[in-house]
């Protein structure tokens, strides 16, 4: 038997849905269709908050069932350029090629959204050993940068490249599961059985009226 969906979660990623599932949030999906063009001189994190808070919206106008909504975007950070999913072969290569042998960040931000709305970011340090050009191409090989922000997925062989990382492991991958955790506490959504409020959190409910509201933090 199916447990009952606490939440919709608002993605089409296999990965979101899969971390969900590692700490029991029972969830049904609705995926959301948003344009992802970064905004001109966009900041990294108001990009990907802006667009989970888009792809929680629009998700939450069309379910019908009033049941909270979660959403996240992931975006790559190099030299301050915000590298979203590779458009083809040569978009995946230069992007692994850039980030061979140096850091970059990866920031994911999340949009919950019930009667009120809440939001919180993951901001994650990653530093890949210098790749040569033969697993640049192999990788690409393997099937698996096609779909992932920066070309690479952490969970799977790009483990191979990552030399060190300071942050979020679950926010890489696509969903900070505690950040994402103290937002569903606040909305009263229970995890291991308690629902209670984490007291003195940082993340501040925004205003609900179905705009972007991206005041600073
Ligand atoms: C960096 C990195 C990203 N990713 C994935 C997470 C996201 O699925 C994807 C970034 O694209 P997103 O636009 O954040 O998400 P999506 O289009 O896949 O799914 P949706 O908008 O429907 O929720 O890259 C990994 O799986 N592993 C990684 O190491």
């Amino acid at each position: 038997m199916f447990a009952k969906p606490l939440i919709v979660l608002a993605s089409a990623s296999p990965r979101r849905r899969e971390l969900l599932d590692q700490i029991g949030v029972a969830h049904r999906v609705a995926a959301a269709d948003v344009d992802e063009t970064p905004l001109p001189g966009e900041e990294p994190e108001h990009y990907v908050l802006r667009l989970a808070e888009a792809k929680s919206w629009q998700v939450w106008q069309t379910a019908g069932d009033a049941l909270p909504v979660l959403a996240a975007d992931t975006a790559v950070v190099v030299d301050g350029e915000i590298l979203g999913k590779p458009r083809d072969r040569e978009h995946a290569l230069a992007m692994l090629r850039r980030l061979s042998g140096r850091g970059h960040r990866v920031l994911t931000g999340v949009s919950l959204r019930a009667q009120q709305h809440w939001r919180a970011s993951s901001d994650t340090s990653v530093r890949f050993r210098p790749l040569s050009d033969a697993e640049i191409l192999a990788y690409w090989d393997s099937g698996e940068p096609c779909d992932k922000a920066g070309a690479y997925a952490i969970q799977g062989r790009a483990a191979l490249f990552v030399e060190r990382i300071e942050g979020s492991f679950s926010g890489v991958v696509g969903l900070p599961l505690f950040e994402s955790a103290e937002l569903m506490r606040k909305a009263g959504i229970p995890l291991l059985g308690g629902a209670a409020a984490i007291a003195g959190s940082s993340h501040l409910p925004v205003r609900e009226d179905g705009r972007n509201i991206m005041e600073p933090r």
